[in-house]
């Protein structure tokens, strides 16, 4: 029995090109974003694959990327259940601050370990672990045991909740965390094992 689950990350979004700290805010897709949901999906059709449910966020980019791909690969009617678990990690008080500036504000390395640290969280916001522990019991209770039932699942969602799951997924520690860099509307295309473990992953770059 095949065990599929491929996640991506939304297409560029408005804040994204504006250099923007996002979370929990909501702006959609730029043109390019919009292309490359189009192109994530045209890649995954070219592999002859298709899906038997989608999960996505309660945001507006991840949302529309994974109604793109769905377009793409002919299956626009396909149940797709949002959740907020699989939400941007929330950036706090850095939300909607230019990125550069903050670098400015408060230098390099701490803006770094903001952004990519494990358990340090931003000023109001979340931390990678705080973003992990709503995202991983939603994936074990939700998308998990869909997987292991055979049923082929997309997941369309965010750089910071993805890597909380890509963190457990391919085994990396609060050590090796700061390196995992996910790229937009780039196919992670995991198959699982029936101990939940992952037999191969293949990333479908452009
Ligand atoms: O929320 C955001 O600002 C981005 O989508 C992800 O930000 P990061 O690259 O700082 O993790």
């Amino acid at each position: 029995m095949e065990r599929l689950l491929v996640l991506v990350r939304h297409g560029q979004s408005d804040w994204n090109l504006k250099n923007l700290f996002t979370g929990w805010k909501d702006p959609d897709l730029t043109e390019q974003g919009v292309a490359e949901a189009r192109a994530a999906g045209q890649r995954l059709k070219a592999l002859g694959l298709s899906f038997d449910v989608a999960f996505t966020s309660a945001l507006t980019r991840a949302q529309h990327t994974c109604r793109l791909i769905l377009e793409e690969l002919g299956q626009q009617n396909l149940t797709t259940i949002r959740d907020q678990a699989l939400n941007e990690r929330d950036y706090g008080e850095l939300s909607g601050l230019n990125k550069d500036d903050a670098r400015k504000r408060w230098g390099e390395e701490q803006v770094h370990i903001w952004r990519r640290s494990y358990d340090v969280p931003p000023p109001g916001g979340e931390s990678l672990k705080d973003t992990a522990a709503r995202v991983l019991p939603y994936y074990i209770g939700e998308i998990l045991p869909r997987v292991m039932r055979g049923e082929k699942v997309l997941v369309a969602a965010h750089g910071n909740s993805l890597r909380a799951l890509v963190m457990v997924l391919d085994r990396l520690t609060p050590e090796t965390i700061p390196t995992l860099e996910l790229a937009t509307g780039e196919p992670l295309v995991y198959r699982l094992r029936a101990d939940t473990t992952v037999e191969s992953k293949d990333v479908l770059k452009g």
